[in-house]
């Protein structure tokens, strides 16, 4: 890097904590990643807030944050109808109506320690809801099918489904976040 245009490194206290009580999302995150971001995760329940989906996601970072003392990554995932004008709900709320589409939504949200008002990062993936097909271990994915697929996220191979999903796709813009930001863990040898 030359010059003017490279940004200053940030010194980070610890390497980044993803806070999250979700095992399945854990799995996905860590296989998106792989050793392009080093983080270290914490299995933590955090209370289930309520409001606009972004601030949701903020408020979260925020309380990990505390509870960490240090950088945390969070991430709240919703899937949102379009007949609910957006809205979260369940899906048999669906039966009621014709229009079936929907959009999966995850927001990712960084906070650098206690205090720091924290980044998001969005993604979003549309499709529609279905009859569930495929395995069900992972909540609505057998019944989410996204645009330009004839399978549901439950019936694609993982790698699939992670390169077009709303988690792949606010994964992307965390990963470029943190090439432009040039993080440098102390306490870590590696960095
Ligand atoms: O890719 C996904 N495919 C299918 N279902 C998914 C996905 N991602 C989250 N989900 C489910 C899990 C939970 O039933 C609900 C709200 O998720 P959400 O509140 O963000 O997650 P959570 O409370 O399980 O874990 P956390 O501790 O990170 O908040 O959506
Ligand atoms: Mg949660």
């Amino acid at each position: 890097m030359s010059g003017a245009a490279a940004a200053a490194a940030r010194a980070l206290p610890k390497a980044v904590t993803f806070v999250t009580g979700n095992a399945k999302k854990l799995e996905e995150v860590r296989a998106i990643l792989g050793s392009s971001i080093p983080f270290q995760s914490l299995k933590l329940d955090l209370p289930e807030l309520q409001g606009e989906p972004e601030d949701i996601s903020k408020e979260k970072a925020r309380m990990a944050a505390s509870q960490v003392n240090g950088p945390v990554l969070v991430e709240d995932t919703c899937l949102c109808f379009n007949a609910l004008k957006g809205l979260p709900g369940l899906n048999n709320l669906l039966l009621a109506y014709e229009d079936k589409s929907a959009f999966a939504m995850c927001i990712f949200s960084l906070a650098l320690g206690p205090g720091e008002e924290p980044m998001t990062f969005v993604g979003k993936t549309a499709g529609k809801i279905v009859p569930a097909r495929g395995p069900a271990d992972f909540g609505w994915d057998p019944v989410f099918q996204p645009d330009g697929f004839d399978k549901t996220y439950a019936e694609m191979p993982k790698s699939v489904k992670n390169q077009i999903s709303h988690r792949g796709k606010a994964l992307a813009l965390v990963k470029e976040h943190f090439a432009a930001a040039n993080y440098k863990v102390q306490n870590d040898g590696s960095a």
